[in-house]
């Protein structure tokens, strides 16, 4: 399919519908010659009561008949007795020691409900097209915040989410609702996922701890670039989805086109959509019943062995890792003994809880449900908390299937951190490692550089993703860091075929390293969805080439385009979203997804001071860009270093081509000042002298950079 005009836009992102998950390629095929989506919605309407949230989610339909029709309580169901039963967790699967804690009403209540009223969804939409704002608006329709509170974005809790208006790690809510249909409770678990593709990670996760998701579109946009590829993550996870129109307050709102556009893209049933607002609380009493009626419950069984999955982790500072995790199979409670399939580690339980949505302990939680969890003694290293990774009791190890697990995010993004006094380097590593704990899509190496002592190199997922760590890092830790210029990794295939793979600009061969003459370079691509307003076609059209992208099919709804085009992943660090927005006052949205690598013209630059690399600027870029980045550098490096007492070059270098040059004057020093005007030999003779003087001083004095210049420098 790869350079066909794609007719739809479902098509836009074939391989996010993975094999194995009952859409036949032979289906896509079919449809990418011409056929349109009808040839594959039916099946995704069939799809709605597939419930690949149940134990065998990706493997299996859901049958309703299967569903565990036991009524559940509180206490202990442990009727499994094969080789668990004998194994020492027998023991351990009785209550904590110290005996029961009573009930609180809040458990009692949640203890009532059995497991077909369960309910677990997202909200599926792009980016400030208001999850948030519904959710929070959710937990107050069930009472589980106060009127006070909604509004707040309670989901939203890092200040850089705050902030920047902005989700980046789920959250999840568990609530209860009584519905007005039947008069009974129903748990429901919410979980806000991010809109932003960068954390695309994060949507992914909180999709396997769901039965279905909320379409969500603001009336006033339509259907957006990241509407669509969340849409496509949603429908490869068998989710069941349930269109909603939100933002119907605003005057610019078109709630009939928005039905158009979500009937024509994804061929939902546009008389099922619900239209809202979350921001006024207009027809959000239509939501739960909805959700209750059309999403299939999770299906599981509380007497089984524990099989649990590990959706997320995070840093505590009083009680360490915890673990987000979704119950399949049997039940969790504190004194639990149990074992992770990835590491083999054991574990006892300390606390298990839901979020309600801040932490609320529990006696247990059982198949089915979403909570919250911490050992005690807790994880020794937070790179046990492998998300993705199964659990199981002890002893259970062989008659307990682990699940596939996740995915593991490639980094797009490599930057390098380093303190800005050496002596803050542990402080430092501690910040970035319980950060990194909290987001496992950053990968961390150590790293040093001449020029910025020791630190280390972090991958992420994108720009967005890299700078809302930096900021975590600055806001969250108080962290004083400097932070290279963004790069992506470079491939190098050598004669003899060997492959390399470069995230380190400052490894990079040079250009006179023998086996590099002989090597072929290759950069990643990323095929990129754009959404904009017809007006804006052009300008956007104008920016893409000049990304050196590649157009692979345009398709126009109403008066909404949307343009596929390859381009280089390279582009995107170079603020190619800003430049979008820039040119469409905000209007264009961008969604990506890795392609592979692509041969290029690269080149390594480096900025010479003094003839004398500077490691931490170095940057592989395309050829064609060379003398622009260079001219750039050598402007910008000038501005930000202190005279010496000798003249300083500044040099970038493109592979042995010097692409740009500025020279940095020395002070002058005044030597003739006392002199008498007439007194010329005399006169000669100190200019000569501080002629050699600086001679002298460039040959073997070393330039001082001041981290202060590395810093202002690097930032923008
Ligand atoms: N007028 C109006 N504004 C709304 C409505 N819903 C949300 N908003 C506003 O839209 C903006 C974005 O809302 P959020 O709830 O943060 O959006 P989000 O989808 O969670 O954003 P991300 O988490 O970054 O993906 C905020 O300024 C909200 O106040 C609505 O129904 N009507």
């Amino acid at each position: 399919m790869r350079g066909a005009p794609c007719p739809n836009i479902l098509l836009m992102r074939p391989c996010l519908l993975r094999p194995g998950l009952h859409l036949p390629r032979c289906r896509l095929g079919q449809a990418a010659r011409g056929s349109t989506i009808p040839a594959i919605l039916p099946r995704a309407q069939k799809r709605t009561n597939v419930s690949l949230s149940d134990s065998k989610r990706r493997i299996s339909v859901y049958n309703g008949n299967a569903a565990v029709s036991r009524p559940v309580s509180a206490e202990p169901l442990r009727t499994f007795s094969s080789t668990c039963a004998n194994s020492s967790n027998a023991k351990a699967n009785a209550p904590a020691s110290g005996g029961h804690k009573p009930m609180t009403e809040l458990e009692k209540r949640i203890s009532a409900i059995p497991i077909e009223r369960y309910r677990n969804f997202c909200i599926v939409a792009h980016i400030d097209h208001g999850k948030s704002t519904l959710s929070d608006r959710l937990l107050e329709h069930t009472g589980t915040i106060s009127a006070g509170d909604a509004n707040k974005q309670v989901l939203d809790k890092l200040d850089v989410e705050r902030e920047r208006g902005i989700t980046v790690k789920a959250q999840t809510c568990t609530m209860i609702y009584k519905n007005p249909k039947d008069g009974l409770d129903y748990l429901l678990h919410l979980v806000d996922t991010p809109g932003h593709v960068d954390f695309r990670a994060e949507v992914t996760r909180s999709y396997a701890s769901c039965g279905g998701a909320l379409l969500l579109v603001d009336a006033s946009q339509g259907v957006q670039a990241q509407t669509v590829a969340n849409f496509h993550l949603a429908f490869a996870e068998g989710l069941t989805l349930i269109p909603v129109v939100n933002k119907i307050d605003m005057a610019s709102a078109d709630v009939e086109r928005a039905l158009d556009q979500i009937e024509r893209a994804f061929e939902l049933e546009p008389s099922k959509a619900l239209r809202v607002s979350a921001k006024t609380g207009l027809g959000i009493e239509k939501i739960l019943p909805a959700v209750i009626e059309e999403i299939p419950h999770p299906v599981g069984d509380a007497s089984k062995p524990l099989r649990m999955l590990l959706v997320d982790s995070w840093y505590d500072t009083f009680r360490g890792v915890i673990c987000l995790v979704r119950v399949f199979d049997g039940q969790l409670k504190a004194g639990d003994k149990i074992v992770s399939f990835a590491t083999g580690n054991q574990y006892t339980v300390g606390e298990v809880g839901i979020q309600y949505p801040n932490q609320v302990p529990q006696t247990l939680i059982r198949a089915g449900q979403v909570g919250y969890v911490f050992f005690n003694p807790g994880m020794k290293k937070i790179q046990d908390a492998k998300i993705g990774d199964t659990f199981t009791n002890l002893g259970c190890e062989n008659v307990v299937e682990p699940y596939p697990g996740f995915e593991e995010p490639k980094p797009m993004v490599f930057v390098a951190a380093f303190p800005t006094d050496q002596s803050n380097y542990t402080k430092l590593s501690d910040s970035i490692g319980q950060l990194v704990l909290n987001d496992r899509s950053v990968t961390l190496q150590k790293d040093s550089s001449d020029a910025l002592g020791a630190g280390w190199r972090l991958g992420f997922l994108g720009s967005l993703h890299c700078s809302v760590f930096q900021d975590r890092l600055r806001q969250e830790h108080g962290a004083d860091v400097i932070i290279t210029e963004p790069s992506v990794p470079t491939k190098i295939v050598y004669s003899d075929g060997e492959e390399d793979i470069i995230t380190n600009p400052a490894q990079f061969p040079e250009y006179d390293h023998h086996r590099l003459r002989s090597a072929t370079l290759y950069e990643p691509v990323v095929k990129a969805t754009i959404a904009l307003p017809e007006d804006y076609y052009g300008r956007v059209i104008e920016i893409l080439e000049a990304t050196r992208g590649t157009n692979e099919g345009v398709e126009f709804f109403g008066n909404q385009v949307i343009m596929k085009y390859e381009i280089p992943a390279a582009s995107l660090v170079d603020d190619l979203f800003g430049k979008l927005k820039g040119a469409t006052k905000g209007y264009a949205t961008l969604d990506y997804e890795d392609a592979g690598w692509r041969e290029s013209d690269l080149v390594k630059m480096n900025l010479l001071v003094n003839k004398e690399p500077v490691d931490a600027i170095a940057r592989i870029v395309h050829r064609s860009q060379a003398v622009r980045l260079g001219r750039a550098w050598v402007v910008k490096f000038k501005e930000h270093v202190s005279r010496q007492m000798f003249e300083v070059v500044i040099q970038a270098q493109a592979g042995r081509q010097i692409v740009a040059r500025e020279t940095l004057k020395p002070f002058r020093k005044d030597v003739l000042a006392k002199l008498h005007a007439s007194d010329i030999s005399r006169r000669r003779k100190l200019l000569e002298k501080q002629k050699e003087g600086r001679k002298r001083l460039r040959a073997v004095g070393n330039v001082v950079i001041e981290q202060e210049s590395f810093q202002k420098f690097l930032s923008k």
